[in-house]
């Protein structure tokens, strides 16, 4: 298989804070790989990374097995970030046509606008009066105007409505059958679950998984002991019992996260803790995700 993007070891530090930490992993030809995680996980640096828009504190970063500053990698890329630049005083149409002649062999211009769901009546308007959403499906278009074989999109589908939403992704799936690899962003793992092939799951500027949907979602379910304190007494001991992966508090509730919750009730009643108010939760994904989530906004605090 033909590798597309080659990622190792790679490293970002913004003024002694590690925001990207050793991060690896290879995207191959046709593939379409999510970065789920949270706000600040690292997602858009680390795309910035790839694309040579950020410089690594450290490790490298290939598409094509070159680096993507390179003008015959650029031909090749198409990308698409979170903040849209717009040059003032064009219309969408000239906008589209001036980036298509940056290309030796660019996509048709009514290609274009079909691909990227460009009502008409838009093509007159100033690209830089255009509504969040419209912007978007804008962005996507110039994204495209390369006729790139691979696809970057930082958070592709914020700002769009539902139906841009849907069109989007069957757009998606179209161009991942003429054979394109495509990566993207996200924090919803709704959105990575059902249009990705993979998903490589960013917490804290690490990867903390990286696989097919499926195991991805087996990886983030979770379980977990919560209760009350009757007292203040120290609860880090509890993060040191063998099945436990996780404790936290949320609105004075801790919540103790274990693959085997009578382990916990059982320490709890031998150990005699002074709690009250025990539930067991039995965590649906969404609530795992949110956790997920959570936990990443502490973390940042
Ligand atoms: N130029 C910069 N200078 C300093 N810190 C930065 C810079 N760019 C990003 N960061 C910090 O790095 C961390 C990761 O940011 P990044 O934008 O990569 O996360 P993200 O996962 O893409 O989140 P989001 O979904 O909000 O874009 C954040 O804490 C952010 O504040």
């Amino acid at each position: 298989m033909e590798s597309v993007v080659n990622v190792q070891n790679l490293s970002k530090t913004y003024g002694g804070k590690s925001v990207v930490h050793h991060v690896s992993f290879t995207i191959q030809k046709g593939e379409v790989v999510a970065i789920l995680g949270p706000n600040g996980a690292g997602k858009t640096t680390t795309m910035k990374m790839i694309l040579g828009l950020t410089p690594p504190t450290s490790g490298s970063a290939t598409i094509f097995n070159t680096q993507s500053t390179q003008v015959k990698v650029k031909e090749k890329i198409g990308v698409m970030l979170q903040e849209i630049d717009l040059i003032d005083r064009l219309t969408v149409r000239e906008l589209i046509e001036l980036i298509r002649s940056y290309y030796s062999s660019p996509l048709s211009f009514e290609r274009l606008v079909e691909i990227a769901g460009i009502r008409r009546e838009t093509l007159k308007s100033m690209a830089s009066k255009l509504s969040g959403g419209q912007k978007r499906r804008l962005g996507f278009a110039l994204s495209l105007a390369g006729n790139p074989e691979l696809l970057v999109l930082d958070e592709p589908t914020v700002g769009m409505d539902i139906h841009g939403r849907e069109s989007f992704w069957e757009k998606i799936a179209d161009l991942q059958k003429e054979g394109k690899t495509i990566l993207f962003t996200t924090h919803y793992l709704q959105e990575a679950d059902e249009f990705a092939d993979r998903i490589i799951l960013f917490q804290n500027g690490k990867v903390i998984a990286d696989g097919k949907p499926n195991e991805i979602k087996s990886r983030i379910r979770f379980d977990a002991v919560s209760f009350l304190l009757k007292e203040q007494i120290p609860i880090d001991f509890l993060k040191t019992l063998p099945s436990v992966t996780d404790v936290y508090v949320q609105s004075e509730r801790i919540y103790v996260v274990s693959k085997n919750t009578d382990d916990i009730l059982r320490t709890i009643f031998e150990q005699n803790l002074p709690v009250h108010n025990i539930q067991i939760e039995k965590g649906s994904l969404d609530d795992a995700f949110k956790h997920l989530m959570l936990l990443e906004k502490e973390h940042l605090q």
